[in-house]
């Protein structure tokens, strides 16, 4: 069986998308891993699995769900630049022939919009704050808030600047608190209305951008700001998105982009396996 692949970004979070309509993949994490992998496989912060929500038996609104998973192989219920790459290929390929639709996530459903300069706007659901912790970089202790925005983040508002912080290994946090891990984002304001951020993502190290993250990092600058309501352009080594937050919901705009498109060696897809 030929096993085809896309490669796309958006704002340079890179994925792997695997086109499998009727849920047919042995998706291994081992796989995920190979093909993740930058010197082994194709390389990639982690795998879009476009696969019908009923082929997998999967709850969704929507015809389609995506199936994230991390680069090392890990199941992430959430990804927000993912979306916008997932919904994008939907559209481009005539799978979803309207604009506007829903799509499924491990999270839940997630309406998005592709516009007519195919960015693409997901309605992320709500940013919830759920506490305060800490996060700990090159032994120096960052305090942060935590917001879940279907996946867990904590937030460090940092007075220094985030390009000078050690992220080549990892920050480490409170197991405790994030029992299931976390993804953990350094800020710095920028002004009104603009934030600059960096991420060191669960399951996979540091990313070019994270889409729930740069949610929460507009959700936990608002709640430090003592409100629950804005927008924001946050600034991100890949690019810049816009993020509006509001009591119980919250989007995110930006980019999507595809790469290449091929189909993989089925010898190398059994030995990965
Ligand atoms: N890059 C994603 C987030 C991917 C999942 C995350 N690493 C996790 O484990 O929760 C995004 O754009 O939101």
């Amino acid at each position: 069986m030929a096993i085809e692949f896309l490669k796309g970004h958006g704002t340079q979070n890179d994925f792997v998308v695997l086109p499998d309509p009727d849920g047919r993949l042995d998706l291994t994490a081992g796989r995920v891993a190979a093909l993740c992998d930058r010197q082994r496989g194709l390389g990639a912060d982690g795998v879009l699995r476009v696969v019908r929500s009923e082929a997998i038996g999967l709850p969704a609104g929507g015809e389609w769900f995506m199936d994230y998973r991390n680069a090392d192989g890990s199941i992430a219920e959430m990804c927000g630049n993912g979306t916008r790459v997932f919904a994008r290929y939907l559209v481009e390929t005539g799978l979803v022939p309207q604009r506007e639709f829903v799509i499924g996530t491990r999270a839940g459903d997630r309406p998005v919009v592709v516009h007519p300069d195919l960015s693409v706007t997901v309605q992320m659901g709500p940013a919830a704050i759920t506490g305060a912790s800490v996060a700990i970089v090159d032994g120096r202790n960052f305090s942060g808030v935590a917001v879940n925005v279907g996946n867990p983040h904590l937030v460090s508002v940092v007075d220094e600047d985030i390009d000078e912080l050690d992220l080549t290994r990892p920050p480490r946090y409170d197991s405790d608190f994030f029992p299931d891990g976390v993804n953990l984002e350094f800020v710095n304001p920028l002004g009104e209305q603009r934030l600059k951020m960096r991420v060191y993502e669960r399951g996979v190290g540091e990313t070019r951008a994270c889409g729930t993250g740069t949610v929460a990092a507009v959700a936990a600058a608002l709640h430090l700001a003592g409100t629950d309501t804005g927008k924001s352009a946050v600034d991100i080594p890949g690019g810049r998105v816009e993020v509006t937050v509001e009591r119980g919901a919250s989007t995110l705009t930006g980019p999507a982009e595809f790469v290449a498109r091929g189909e993989l060696d089925p010898r190398w897809w059994e030995q990965a396996g």
